[in-house]
């Protein structure tokens, strides 16, 4: 049995970065965790605190339920994957395999037998006469994960292991490494910033966003509730629709969405009204989803925008038509990493996200004093910019319609998601 729980843990480096802020986190035994965020949230910080290669700040670490902060990091019973992995080249892939096991001692008989199974369960059993210059990019990740492996870790920690595979082979090792991880039963913390591969693998999903833990839940969950803005506008391919709107509170009837020329209706029935209502007279955030939009005749009653094409793309299955529906859209700048016009350097980053840190809880702490305070993050442009939406809706493939056709969309309410201007989500206890 392996847990890995992380309790209350902060990483502020020497020059004061704060790269892990007051994360508390639980892996279950033979969970396949996934911790996702953009480049320099701290994942890899978290990991490498869990090997017991860096130590934390403040807070605890406990490995089955014992604190390790003392344990050394060949003690732990942990290996990790990176993502620039180092096979020794002289070596065989047997050799590589079974390295971890000589170092300990094991005989080669055992060892052989050991290399053997887990290159089989790797699918490089046929090549482990070969040095690591004879393989495929696929098949010498596919030896590190081996090595790894080889000592029956209780706990598997990989940091990006397929990020500098092509995408086809990507594909194909995310299913191999999920079904055997799943096979084992072994504990599992797997680092991406890729959102594709993050849904599919996980059992569930820590989203970071500098250093701080936005949200955790099972893909699902993530993915149909999420917990900020942020995690909207992150996970989900075409990006989730995020869309302003004031709020106008028609009390006992119903709660209107103004998005600039058109409206949308939350009944004082539905059980979100009463959370939204009590912004009347402010913005907020409403997101939507393209799967959450249908093209529908114009006059249709009911949920509908109404809009005009300005572009579509052809995806070969589906077309997503891009509408103009006079709204405006909130756009999350960090998505991915750099925003627009910031410095690309990770260390300009790393400082800027620091001070931006800092600065953010300062002025979210104001505006929650000072409702009317000017600052807040629809009007951040660290954070996020402004501009007029573009609403992504699904279409069938090559469409009757085309750039300049007026369209309409029915909107399924349920599925609409609200969200403060300080980007939490106003419908809590939603879970
Ligand atoms: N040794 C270090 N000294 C100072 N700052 C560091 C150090 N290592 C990492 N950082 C900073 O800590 C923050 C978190 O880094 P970390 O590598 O954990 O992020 P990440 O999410 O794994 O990013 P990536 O996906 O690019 O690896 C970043 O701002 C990074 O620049």
């Amino acid at each position: 049995m392996s847990t890995v729980a992380l309790k209350d843990v902060t990483k502020i480096w020497p020059d004061g970065t704060i790269a892990v802020d007051h994360v508390s986190l639980d892996v279950q035994d033979g969970e396949f965790m996934v911790l996702l965020g953009p480049s320099g949230c701290g994942k890899s910080t978290v990991l490498r605190m869990i090997a017991g290669l860096e130590d934390p700040s403040g807070g605890d670490i406990l490995l089955n339920g014992e604190p390790v902060l003392d344990v050394p990091p060949r003690d732990r019973s942990i290996a990790m994957v990176f993502q620039d992995f180092a096979l020794y080249p002289h070596m065989s892939v047997a050799d590589n395999i079974g390295f971890p096991l000589k170092l300990s001692g094991v005989e080669p008989g055992p060892r052989s037998d050991r290399v053997g199974t887990v290159a089989g369960a790797l699918g490089i059993g046929e090549v482990l006469a070969r040095r690591p210059s004879q393989l495929s990019g696929g098949q010498r990740q596919r030896v590190a994960m081996g090595r790894a492996m080889v000592r029956r870790p209780g706990v598997f920690l990989m940091d990006e292991p397929l990020s500098n595979l092509d995408s086809g082979l990507r594909a194909e090792l995310r299913a191999e490494i999920t079904s055997m991880t799943r096979e084992l039963g072994v504990t599992t913390v797997y680092v991406t910033h890729d959102q594709a591969e993050a849904l599919t693998m996980a059992d569930r999903l820590a989203i970071m966003r500098r250093g701080v833990l936005q949200d955790l839940g099972t893909p699902t969950e993530v993915y149909r509730r999420p917990a900020t803005l942020y995690v909207a506008a992150f996970l989900g391919s075409p990006r989730m629709n995020l869309l302003e709107a004031q709020v106008y509170v028609h009390l006992d009837r119903y709660v209107a969405l103004n998005f600039g020329e058109q409206n949308l209706y939350l009944s004082w029935s539905d059980p979100r009204s009463r959370a939204v209502a009590r912004y009347h007279g402010d913005r907020i955030v409403v997101g939507v989803r393209a799967e959450a939009l249908t093209p529908v005749t114009p006059d249709t009653p009911g949920a509908v925008l109404h809009g005009r094409i300005r572009y579509l793309e052809h995806h070969g299955h589906e077309s997503l038509a891009y509408l103009d529906v006079g709204a405006t859209a909130i756009v999350v700048d960090e998505i991915g990493g750099t925003a627009p016009g910031r410095p690309s350097s990770t260390g300009a980053l790393r400082r800027l996200g620091g001070a931006l840190q800092r600065l953010t809880k300062s002025t979210s702490a104001a505006a929650s004093e000072d409702k009317s305070a000017p600052v807040s993050v629809l009007n951040d442009p660290g954070r996020h910019h402004r501009k007029p939406a573009e609403l992504s809706v699904r279409l069938a493939p090559y469409p009757a319609v085309n750039p300049g056709h007026p369209l309409t969309v029915s909107v399924q309410m349920d599925a609409l998601h609200f969200f403060d201007e300080r980007g939490d989500r106003i419908d809590v206890g939603w879970r």
